[in-house]
Parts: structure tokens; C-alpha cells; sequence
């Protein structure tokens, strides 16, 4: 833990309210993965107010500025981490607590007491497939409220018609409620995300063609599936989930990462899947589809035959009654806004 005056690194409105304490894990994000040393870390800290733990976010700006990636502005990145944070409301998607700019970016999340389900999918023994099921349950209800505006607890005013897509699901950012199996999971880290804008691949084919560059009319037949991308991270979290071992890999000596990834190459070693349901086998593969527009939607998982099992379902409902019982009435959020204008509403339908 911290001591006294390790405290006084960081800034002095943070400090007024929080006390900080352990790492608890360390990030890199895609910016800045390319530089030595992560650009972000995780925090426990604890809330003096209320002595309630909470996780605190730190992004490293100045790992930023060094990556020079001037294109992929980092400040902009932030901005849509907490516009996005700030605006989803749902059970399975982490909430924002609080947020400081000084010389670095500090976000100030809910403390997830059974921390990371990479941690969990390390371990030696493969967790049940009952649980990888709640679990994956929970991810397609989060995932799937992204790309609609709807949540089980009524519409959400955010992006109406738009949705957001992750761009990062992986086993790190999949956090658990507690350190017990059956419990609930929340998706973080919305870093890499894109906020999805007006179909303007559209409004640009109003107009002649005359003008517009090959790209874009090659694009047409792509377009409006690049939501698809968090489809397909989800199938490789439920593959690892099931057998413990990942689909793709580098161990894998007769094709490349990329090789494997971009030819649906996965590696299927028997006797780690004979415990499996040929049923849960059968999601995997029909999301670990190359061709996004074959691949399964987050909708038409939800209706595999593998998820419908009522015992899971009733489960989760029961694991979301106890947090509404002992949750606070949601305050009014008093969070300073980020100073920045967000991004121009982008024009995903490029598959840029
Ligand atoms: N990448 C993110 O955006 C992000 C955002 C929020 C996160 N919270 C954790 C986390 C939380 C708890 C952990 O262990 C415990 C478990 C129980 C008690 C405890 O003190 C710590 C480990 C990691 N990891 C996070 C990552």
C-alpha cells in the first residue's frame, strides 16, 4: 500500500477525495502498446466519504504525446472513454464514479471484488461450463445493449438509433462481481471503442458517384457490420472460457497469428473439449466465422439453443435482485464534464 506521502503524486482535488492504495493491474492500450512500459494502470482506492473501495483508472498522458500518433488523438480517445462511461446504464457494463484531468487521466470506477476473468481463465482448473454459460450470458446482454439502445431496464437515451461497439473485448476487460463462481460480470475499458454515426455511407450515395473514391463503393458490401468485430471477440472469450486455451495462438507453428485469425484457423485439441456440449461448441463456431456478415449477431446468439436454459437465466435475474436491494438510489451525476468537443459523429459506415 501507499504510504503518507506517497499520496502527494497525485493531484491535490483527487487526494481531497480519495486515498490511494495497491496496483491492480496494469494496461496497454493499442496507442501505445508499441512504447516500452504499460500507459495506464489500475488502482484500488478508497473513497474517504464513505471508506467504500473503488477502482481508479490512471491513463498515462504523456505515453500519449510520445506515441505521436497524432491521427488517433488520445485526448479524443478519453473523451468517448468517458462519454461513453458516463452515458451506458446497465448491470453488465461498468459505471463511472468520478473523473480527474491533471497530468494524467484518472477515472474513478465500481470496485469488481472478484476482479479479472483473465485471472480466472488462467487458472489451472477450467471452470464449469454452467458458469462459462452465465458469464457469456451476461456478455451478449451487454454487448448486445450496445449496438441497441435498450437495456432490460427500459430504454436508454444515449446514441438512439446509433449503437457503440467495444473494439476490445478480451478476458482483461471482462471484471466479476465477486470472488464467487456464480456471480455477475460488467465489461470495462471502453479505450478502443467507437461510437457508431449516422449511416452517412448513406447521405454519400445520394449524390453521384462521380467523385467518390473506390474504397468506399467497395465498402458497400461490408458496410454496417463492423459491430461484428465484438461478435467475434466474444467467440474467442467463450473458446477460451470452455477448454482453457486460446484459438489462436503463436504456439501454432504451421500458420502465423494472422495467418490463423484471417483464415479461421483454430486450434481444437480434442481431449480439452470432450467435457464440452457439442451445443456450447457450436456457438463457438458460428461466431469464430470469418465473413462478418455470416457471423452470428449478438441477437441471434442470445436465441442459440445453448443459452436457452432457464436455471442460468433465473440465476442471473436473482444475482441482479440482490445488487438492486443493496444498491444506493442512483445519484445525480455531479461529475465534472470533459472539456474537450467530442468527435465530429464519425463516419463508421467506411469500415474505418
Ligand atoms: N481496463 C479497465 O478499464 C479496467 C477498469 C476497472 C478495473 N478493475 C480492475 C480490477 C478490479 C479488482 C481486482 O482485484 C481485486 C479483487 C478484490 C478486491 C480487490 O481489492 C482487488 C483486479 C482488477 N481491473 C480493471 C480494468
Amino acid at each position: 500500500d501507499l504510504m503518507v506521502d506517497d499520496q502527494m503524486m497525485f493531484p491535490k482535488e483527487f487526494r481531497e477525495k480519495y486515498i490511494m492504495s495497491k496496483t491492480l493491474g496494469r494496461f496497454l492500450t493499442e496507442l501505445c502498446s508499441c512504447f516500452s512500459g504499460a500507459c495506464g494502470e489500475v488502482k484500488l482506492a478508497f473513497e474517504k466519504s464513505t471508506c467504500n473501495k473503488v477502482a481508479v483508472k490512471i491513463i498515462n498522458k504523456r505515453k500519449f504525446v510520445a506515441s505521436g500518433l497524432t491521427d488517433a488523438n488520445p485526448a479524443l480517445n478519453i473523451n468517448t472513454e468517458i462519454e461513453i462511461l458516463k452515458k451506458i446504464d446497465h448491470p453488465c457494463l461498468i459505471k463511472i464514479k468520478n473523473f480527474f484531468e491533471a497530468e494524467d487521466y484518472y477515472i474513478v470506477l465500481e470496485l469488481m471484488e472478484g476482479g479479472e476473468l483473465y485471472d480466472r481463465v488462467s487458472r489451472p482448473i477450467k471452470m464449469k461450463e454452467d458458469t462459462c454459460k452465465l458469464y457469456f450470458y451476461q456478455m451478449l446482454l451487454a454487448v448486445k445493449v450496445h449496438n441497441r439502445s435498450v437495456t432490460c431496464w427500459g430504454a436508454l437515451n444515449y446514441l438512439h438509433d446509433n449503437g457503440i461497439i467495444h473494439r476490445d473485448l478480451k478476458p482483461e476487460n471482462v471484471l466479476l462481481s465477486s470472488s464467487e463462481e456464480i456471480c455477475l460480470i460488467k465489461i470495462t475499458d471502453f479505450g478502443q471503442s467507437k461510437i457508431l454515426g449516422e449511416a452517412s455511407l448513406m447521405k454519400t450515395l445520394c449524390g453521384t458517384p462521380m467523385y467518390l473514391a473506390p474504397e468506399v463503393l467497395n465498402s458497400l458490401g461490408t458496410a454496417g457490420y463492423s459491430r461484428a468485430v465484438d461478435c467475434w471477440s466474444l467467440g474467442v472469450i467463450l473458446f477460451v472460457c470452455l477448454c482453457g486455451y486460446p484459438p489462436f495462438n503463436e504456439q501454432n507453428t504451421q500458420l502465423s497469428l494472422k495467418d490463423q485469425i484471417t483464415h479461421g484457423k483454430y486450434t481444437f485439441i480434442a481431449k480439452e473439449w470432450k467435457h464440452v456440449s457439442d451445443m456450447a461448441l457450436d456457438l463457438v463456431k458460428k461466431l469464430l466465422v470469418v465473413d462478418p456478415s455470416k457471423r452470428l449477431t449478438t441477437e441471434e446468439a442470445l436465441e442459440h439453443p445453448w443459452l436457452q436454459d432457464e436455471d442460468m437465466k433465473t440465476t442471473f435475474q436473482q444475482l441482479l435482485a440482490q445488487t438492486c436491494t443493496n444498491m444506493s438510489p442512483p445519484e445525480t451525476s455531479k461529475m465534472p464534464t470533459t472539456t474537450r468537443k467530442r468527435l465530429h459523429e464519425n463516419e463508421e459506415e467506411y469500415g474505418s
